[in-house]
């Protein structure tokens, strides 16, 4: 195995339909902008779909779960055997993620990539292990060589599905008890920021508990200061779902798929993608602005406005399922609204 195929290049957006879009936005009966960013993502849409009238009747959510070793640092509010309980709770439809995707009408692919708690053979769950969890990064690199190519494959294994699909929109998501503190890590790691402005409340810490996870954060940082490009700060740093997530934002962009990103977790694999191949960023779409106190800071990173800010803080892909109905409003827009000239509507001058 090797990593080559992630500098491979990326489709490129189609620069003539974003224009034409554009365009096309100017004549609908409306105030120039006066939808705002509805209109911004129509045309990002129609420009990454190649297509006059973007559309978004198929769309697949991959949620990719794993544990993590430095759970056992004590910094999440919930034990770890809940990340093999919740990939159960995805296939049996309980989830919040299965509810918004059933509402949605869109596929729903549970990928289970190494619980400590595992719950085995499951319906509706794609078993693609690589270990019980990742190794505690406090004391060692997460991941070795093999188990990151392995996450990373895995990623983008679900994009060809999703491609087979004819997908028109993908849209990753995670779940690992602890994932906020690797996130948190590969991010300080990324930006060269303290932890302390990356770490939050995960699941629930109190003050204390965010201060303790600071100081995990600032020891494993310490540990990986020779981790100096991106893949190797996820190797050291990442978890399974993490990197699995950066090889889907990956292949998605080589494949030409436009893509909608969720919440802190699902951001930072996004700026890891971005880091380690540039072309990834105009292929991605954001969701919402999560609770988690780093997310704000990653987004800046990244340029990124997202749709949506409503206190969420959930991950597993629902703050990017919540937001599909506007991008859908966005596109009915974009493909319906009369022309002033149709309607008989005066135009400015
Ligand atoms: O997506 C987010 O912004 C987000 C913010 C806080 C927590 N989470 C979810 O909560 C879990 C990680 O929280 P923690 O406290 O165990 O690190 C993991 O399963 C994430 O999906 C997700
Ligand atoms: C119950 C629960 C559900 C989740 N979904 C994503 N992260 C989660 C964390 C917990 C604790």
């Amino acid at each position: 195995m090797s990593l080559d195929w992630l500098s491979a290049p990326c489709v490129q957006p189609d620069t003539e339909l974003a224009d034409a879009a554009r365009a096309h936005q100017l004549q609908l009966t409306k105030p120039p902008g006066s939808l705002g960013m509805l209109e911004a993502v129509a045309v990002q849409l129609a420009s990454l779909q190649r297509t006059a009238q973007p559309a978004l009747d198929r769309v697949w959510i991959s949620v990719f779960a794993a544990d993590h070793g430095v759970a056992e640092e004590g910094v999440s509010a919930f034990p770890q055997v809940v990340t093999g309980e919740m990939v159960r709770n995805f296939a049996t439809g309980g989830a919040a993620i299965s509810v918004l995707a059933r509402s949605l009408d869109a596929k729903l692919d549970v990928v289970n990539l190494g619980t400590v708690n595992d719950p085995g053979e499951i319906p509706g769950v794609r078993r693609a292990i690589i270990a019980p969890s990742t190794a505690n990064f406090c004391r060692g690199p997460a991941m070795n060589e093999a188990q990151l190519e392995a996450a990373l494959a895995a990623g983008a294994d679900r994009v060809r599905a999703a491609q087979k699909a004819d997908a028109q929109l993908f849209i990753g998501g995670e779940m690992g008890i602890a994932n906020t503190t690797s996130a948190a890590a590969l991010a300080s790691a990324l930006l060269e920021e303290p932890p302390s402005c990356l770490a939050g409340a995960g699941t629930g810490l109190n003050a204390a508990g965010i201060q303790h996870k600071v100081t995990v954060l600032e020891r494993a940082l310490e540990l990986h200061a020779t981790a100096n490009n991106a893949l190797e700060q996820l190797r050291c740093l990442g978890g399974f779902e993490i990197a699995a997530l950066v090889g889907a934002y990956v292949a998605a962009s080589q494949a030409g798929i436009p893509l909608l990103v969720d919440g802190f977790i699902s951001t930072t694999a996004a700026l890891a993608a971005v880091t380690i191949q540039p072309e990834v960023r105009a292929w991605l779409l954001f969701s919402h602005r999560s609770k988690e106190h780093g997310h704000a800071r990653v987004l800046r990173a990244l340029q990124a406005e997202p749709l949506i800010d409503l206190g969420m803080r959930l991950g597993e892909a629902s703050g990017a399922a919540t937001a599909v109905p506007l991008l859908r409003l966005a596109c009915a827009l974009h493909n319906g609204m009369a022309t002033f000239e149709q309607a008989g509507v005066s135009n400015v001058d």
